[in-house]
Formats: structure tokens, sequence, C-alpha cells
């Protein structure tokens, strides 16, 4: 397994989730959340449209989640590619300008969030020193299946003919950019197989400039395996590899899922364990939205929290169809535990 300690990207999230009191919260569905408020994503851009569209409302969502208790806050990236922008018309500059913005409106958010928590806390007024909760801003990397846009991300079927090189060519820029745009973290996300996980790992280690630390996080419909059928240790130990990778996990899986994979997870990596779970719904791709009925409830995501700690996770958030309410229960629940 790969070492955790020592002079490398790793310190940096070891020593925020010790300033953090060992667990740290991820926010929740931003996508959700820009929908809430009325967006409409029935578009190949899904949530990267906002960017374009209302980014004063992708900083609304981020203040949101900041609210709510989230000590890392992911872009509005995650549909975001270069590719996707020049198929609306734009030329590379705009599209790379479009990549770096959603990094800048995190920071913004996350600025306007700590001028209000100094204004209004009392210790800052005591002591002249606000309490400021630590706040990391991850950029997110949606998947080949994202840009995709019909839902591949839930199936990691890229067809016979996709090769590793050619992962690596469609992920390069945009890596390169969001790893110097001044984001905390690089959060490649709701990865549905071994070969991206593979080419994701290639190129952060052979492009130096990439000195952002990475978290992995897979997506699974069995608890077993990956979407695409892929072992999730062998997922889990690609990750491990790396050594840019700070945290490896899951996100945008049903909740009920969750548990046996943190434990597989755990049998080939000590590095932290991040969780994001979806509600458990299921994704239509054609109408882009969410088939009710079959989620959890928040309490009932919630009550997940306390095993996933045990099994060993140390990260917690939610991924798609969960709000800033999630969040709140979220960091109710640990907090509770902190103080037993
Ligand atoms: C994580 S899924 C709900 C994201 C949206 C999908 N890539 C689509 O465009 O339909
Ligand atoms: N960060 C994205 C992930 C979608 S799976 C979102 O929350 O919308
Ligand atoms: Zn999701």
């Amino acid at each position: 397994m790969g070492q955790v300690n020592g002079d490398t990207p790793s310190t940096i999230l070891g020593d925020f989730l010790d300033k953090c009191g060992g667990c740290a919260v991820v926010d929740g569905g931003f996508a959700t959340e820009l929908e809430r408020y009325g967006a409409d994503l029935n578009d190949p851009l899904w949530s990267a449209k906002c960017l374009i569209s209302s980014p004063q409302l992708v900083r609304r969502v981020h203040l949101d989640y900041l609210d709510a208790g989230a000590n890392i806050i992911l872009t509005a990236s995650y549909q975001a590619t270069i590719q996707g922008f020049e198929s609306k018309g734009m030329s590379r500059e705009e599209a790379e300008h479009l990549l770096k913005r959603s990094v800048e409106i995190a920071c913004e958010a996350r600025e306007i969030y700590a001028d209000k928590s100094r204004k209004s806390s009392w210790e800052f007024v005591e002591s002249g020193q606000a309490s400021r909760r630590p706040v990391l801003i991850a950029a997110s990397i949606g998947s080949y299946g994202a840009y995709l846009a019909d839902g591949s991300e839930y199936s990691g079927n890229y067809g016979e003919a996709m090769t590793l090189k050619a992962l690596k060519d469609f992920h390069r820029r945009r890596l390169q950019i969001l790893a110097n745009s001044g984001a905390d973290l690089l959060a490649l996300e709701t990865i549905p197989n071994k070969l991206e996980a593979q080419a994701y790992a290639e190129l952060l280690e052979e492009e130096a400039m990439m000195n952002t630390p990475a978290w992995f996080s897979f997506s699974s419909k069995d608890g077993v395996n990956v979407v695409s059928g892929d072992s999730i240790s062998e997922c889990a130990s690609i990750a491990d590899s790396c050594k840019q990778v700070v945290a490896v996990g899951i996100n945008c899986t049903p909740p009920r899922f969750i548990h046996d994979l943190i434990v597989s997870i755990r049998k080939v990596t000590n590095k932290p364990i991040i969780i994001y779970p979806n509600s458990g719904e299921t994704y239509d791709p054609e109408q882009k939205q969410w088939v009710k009925s079959s989620g959890v409830s928040d309490e009932d995501f919630v009550s997940y929290v306390g095993k996933w700690r045990e099994a060993g996770a140390s990260l917690f958030g939610g991924c798609c169809r969960t709000t800033p309410n999630t969040i709140r229960g979220i960091c109710r629940v640990l907090s509770e535990d902190r103080s037993k």
C-alpha cells in the first residue's frame, strides 16, 4: 500500500483532517441544488451550463453548502469540458476561461462566507481572531461518460474501441487547467471503470505541473464492483499507487452499498476514504431526470454515517439528490460523535 505520511501531497489533506477534528464534511448534490433553484439542466453541459447562463446561481449554491457546514466544496466543472464548450461554438480560449472561472466562483463564495463568519463571530469581537472553519475547494472532474451526456458514467461502457491513450488525450488539458486554477484539490469523481482510473493516474504522474493533490471517487451499482463491473479493489489499488492521490472513495452510489465498498477499499489502501453517496434514486438519462420513490430520506441517509465512519471513512458528503439539509444532518451526526 502507498504511504500517506511524509512530505507528499497527502500532508495537505492530513493536516486539513486534523484541523477538522479527524473527519471532514464534503458538500452535497451540486446540480440538484441548481435545479431546486429552477435551473433547467436539460443540456449536454448539464450543470456546467450555469457557468455560462447563471454564475451568480453557482455562487449561491456554494454559499448554501458552506452555510450548511461543508468543509469542502466542489466546483461546477463536473460536465465542463473544452470539447463540450467547443461544441457550443466557443473558442478554446473561452472554454479554458470557463474552466478557470468555475474555481474562481467557488473561491469568491469561500471569501464571502469567511467575511460573513468573521463579522458574526463573537469570538472575533472578543479576541480579534475569528474561529474559522477550514474550507477547501475541490475542482470537480467528471468522467468521459459525463461528457457524453447520456448517463454513461453509470455504465462505464465506452465501447471496444476506447483506449487508454484516447482517455488521456481527452482529459489532459482540462486537468492541466484545473490543476493550475487555484483549487486546493482535484476531485476525479464518478469514475466508472479501471481504464479511466489508469488514465487519470498516468496523467497526474506524467504532468509534472500537476502538484495539486487529487481524490479518486468511483461509482457502483451493486456494492461489489464499480459500475462497469471492474473490481473496486483493482480500481482503488490504482489510486493507492498514485502518489498524488490523497483520498479514495465512492460517490453517486446508493447509500445501502457504501459500507461493503468501504471495507473493500480499506483492504487495499491506507489513504483517507471519502464517501458522498446519492439518495439512491435512479437517473433517466433520456429525460435527464431522476425517478423518484426509490431513494432514502435525509434521516435514513444520515443514519448510515456512523457505520461508514466505523468502517474507516473520514470524509462524508452527498452527491445527486442530496441537499444542504443532508449536509446539515451529516454535520450534526459527526459533532455528536466527537462529543461522545
Ligand atoms: C451524474 S449524472 C446525473 C450527470 C448527468 C449526465 N452526465 C447527463 O448529462 O445526463
Ligand atoms: N459534483 C457533481 C457530481 C455529479 S455525479 C454534482 O454534485 O452535481
Ligand atoms: Zn452524483
